[in-house]
Formats: structure tokens, C-alpha cells, sequence
């Protein structure tokens, strides 16, 4: 029936429950299982969730696990028993690096090697897709699908779930205008919108490139911090600028302003990124403290985008070979690498040789 949500659209459900501290059900062929992201539980969900019937444990990332010293017995995840007397303090501990240094957590932290650990994997991916941090309760319970519907809770078809989330979303063209710059009077702004619910993304047009053309062209990620408010911790704001500056003394370009704030895990993570580094930590090393990879981001984006414009070749404004091989993979040719270094600062110094040395980014 086409009143029904698809699973796009209940993906874009799932994410905004898990943000707003709501479970969701996991349906899967072997199980399944309530979900409750750590960060957004509250004590009585909690309460609620173990007066339930079932195995409860916590899924977190095989990196987090690492940093806390416990088993990851399924690869890239890790299932954390659940200690009668933990509480909400006790999970954001587990979930959250911020006082790891402070105030360690004791172990010995038990970890479920029994069963399958698909469900509680989907329920990381998602938490991470809803931008917070990749860490959720989860009970597996023979009664998932009764109790989403006596609660009217968002029920997510598992196998359905995993096939689209490694799927790249498609692009819906919005709206588009002249926008007069600085740079240049002959821009355009096009707003694309995913059709997986995701946040939108933007290409600003500059000239009328030739589309038959290699298109010097720049896939810039969001940054608030250096893009917005001038933060001299990266590179951004001098890159962004410089891009836009270069396209408009050359009369074309296109740059791509791609909604993937802190390489993919959103500003709230990437502030707690920040708060790692002022421990001690580099940019790579708080990443994967807070449970995540170094690089989050989905490049697809960049390259279906600059299909839907019509272009096929690029001049690509980067020094991030991850950038030119999505593209050359998503069948986009990179005639040429146009080398930005702008911005370095005593600020950030360390943050690009870090890039350098563990990112493969070129100097
Ligand atoms: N997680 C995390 N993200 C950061 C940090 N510093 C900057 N960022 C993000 O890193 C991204 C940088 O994006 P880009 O400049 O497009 O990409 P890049 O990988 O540096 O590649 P090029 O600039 O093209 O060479 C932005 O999304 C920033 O918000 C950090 O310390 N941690
Ligand atoms: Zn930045």
C-alpha cells in the first residue's frame, strides 16, 4: 500500500527516534530486538527496557571497545553485557571518551560471543547515521514486533535496512538561482535533496562551465568551525575561499558543499573530537576514541551530483587521494589534481601533518 512508509523513509524515521531517545524495533529473519541510542536514553526508557524479557546489551564500535579494553567478538562491533547495577551515568560512560582520562571505567567488561550480532550492528550503523554517538542498547526480545505496535514504535525490516544503507541515496535537483558573488556575479546555487532523508547538499555553479570539458571543480565538507566562524584549528575557511576565489578568476567552476560536517559525524561529534585533542589526542586518535572511523563520508554524493550537472570530468581542487579515487570509481574522470594548500597555521600545523602522516594527504 503507498501510505506505507518505504524503507527509506522509515530509515529517516529510525534516525530521528534514536536522536529524540525513542526506540525503534529491528526485525530480522533469525531475531529481533528493541534498539535505544545511548546518548539520547533516558533512566525510566531504560527501567522500561529491562522489565522486558530478553537478552539486553549494549552495542558499540569495535574502536570504542578497543579504547575501553573490551572483546569485540564480531569483527567491526563489540555486544557489551549489561551490569544489573548499571545506569544511564554508567552507559554514557561506556558511550562517551569525554573522561576516560578522569575517570577510567572499570572493567572486566563482559562481551556476548553467543548468537548473531547483525541486529545490534544495524543499530550502531544507525546511530551513526543519526549523527550521535554510535552506541545503543539493545534487547533482543521475541515480542519486538507486538510491542512496536502496542507503542507505536518505528519498525525496521532488518535485511531491507542493511541492502539500502550500503546503497548510495539518490538526488532530487530543488531549486536553483543566480546568486551574484564576490567572486564572481555569474553564480548559481543548486540545492540538492536526497531522497534517503538525509541533509541536504549544495553545488554553487560558477560561469557557464562547458560540460565537455574537465570542470575545475572542488567537493568541499561542511565545516561550521572554519567555513562560518573563522576557527583557525583547520584548513576550511581558507580552502572554501581560495576554491571559489580561483573559479571566479578563471570564470568557471563548480563547487560541491557537501553536508558532512566533521568528515561525516556532525558537529556535536565533532566537538567532542575537539575536547579529545585538548587531551592530547590527534584528529585520528579522537575519531576512533569516540567509536568512529578517521573518514565518515559518503563521496557518492559529490560525484552523483556532478553527474545530475552534466559533467563527467573534473580539474579536482584536493589533496585528498580518497576524493580522487571515489571519483575515478564512481566513474568520474579526474584529468588533473589542482593542489590547494592555503590556511596552514601554528594552530593547525599539527592537524595536517597528522593528515599527512596517518590520512595519505598530499603536501
Ligand atoms: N572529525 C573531525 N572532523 C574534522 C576535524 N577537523 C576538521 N574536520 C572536518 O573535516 C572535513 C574537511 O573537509 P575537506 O577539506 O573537504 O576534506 P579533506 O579530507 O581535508 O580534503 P581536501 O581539503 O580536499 O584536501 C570537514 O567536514 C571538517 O568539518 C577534526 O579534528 N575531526
Ligand atoms: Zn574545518
Amino acid at each position: 500500500m503507498s501510505l506505507r512508509p518505504d524503507i527509506s523513509e522509515t530509515l529517516a524515521r529510525a534516525r530521528a527516534d534514536l536522536r529524540m531517545g525513542v526506540p525503534i524495533a529491528l526485525i530480522g529473519e533469525a531475531g529481533s530486538a528493541l534498539a535505544l541510542a545511548v546518548e539520547s536514553a533516558s533512566d525510566a526508557r531504560l527501567a522500561d527496557l529491562r522489565a522486558l524479557e530478553g537478552t539486553i546489551g549494549v552495542a558499540i564500535t569495535a574502536r570504542r571497545a578497543e579504547t575501553i579494553k573490551a572483546r569485540a567478538y564480531d569483527g567491526d562491533i563489540a555486544r557489551i553485557c549489561l551490569p544489573k547495577r548499571a545506569d544511564m551515568v554508567w552507559l554514557q560512560a561506556l558511550a562517551d571518551p569525554a573522561d576516560d582520562l578522569a575517570t577510567p571505567m572499570k572493567g572486566p567488561f563482559h562481551t556476548l560471543r553467543e548468537g548473531s550480532a547483525d541486529l545490534h550492528r544495524l543499530a550502531v550503523a544507525l546511530t551513526k547515521s543519526a549523527r550521535i554517538l554510535p552506541a545503543a542498547i539493545v534487547i533482543e526480545t521475541e515480542h519486538a514486533a507486538r510491542l512496536a505496535a502496542e507503542n507505536f514504535l518505528t519498525v525496521v525490516p532488518a535485511s531491507d535496512a542493511i541492502l539500502r544503507m550500503t546503497q548510495a541515496s539518490a538526488m532530487d535537483p530543488v531549486a536553483s538561482a543566480r546568486l551574484p558573488m564576490e567572486v564572481s556575479t555569474a553564480g548559481r546555487l543548486h540545492v540538492f535533496r536526497p531522497e534517503d532523508g538525509s541533509e541536504e547538499h549544495y553545488a554553487v555553479e560558477i560561469g557557464r562551465p562547458d560540460r565537455d570539458k574537465p570542470v575545475l571543480a572542488r567537493l568541499h565538507s561542511a565545516c561550521f568551525t572554519g567555513d562560518v566562524i573563522g576557527s583557525l584549528k583547520c584548513d576550511c575557511g581558507p580552502q572554501l575561499r581560495g576554491a571559489l576565489a580561483q573559479m571566479g578568476s578563471e570564470g568557471a567552476g563548480v563547487l560541491l558543499y557537501l553536508n558532512q560536517e566533521g568528515r561525516g559525524i556532525g558537529l556535536a561529534n565533532k566537538m567532542r573530537a575537539y575536547a579529545l585533542q585538548d587531551q592530547g589526542f590527534d584528529t585520528v586518535e579522537a575519531n576512533h576514541r569516540l567509536g568512529f572511523e578517521d573518514d565518515e563520508r559518503d563521496f557518492r554524493i559529490g560525484s552523483s551530483i556532478l553527474r545530475q550537472l552534466g559533467f563527467s570530468s573534473v580539474r579536482l581542487m584536493t589533496n585528498n587521494p580518497g576524493k580522487i579515487e571515489m571519483m575515478e570509481q564512481m566513474g568520474i574522470t579526474v584529468a588533473e589534481r589542482v593542489p590547494l594548500k592555503l590556511g596552514e597555521n601554528d594552530h593547525n600545523r599539527a592537524y595536517l601533518a597528522t593528515k599527512a602522516q596517518k590520512s595519505r594527504h598530499m603536501l
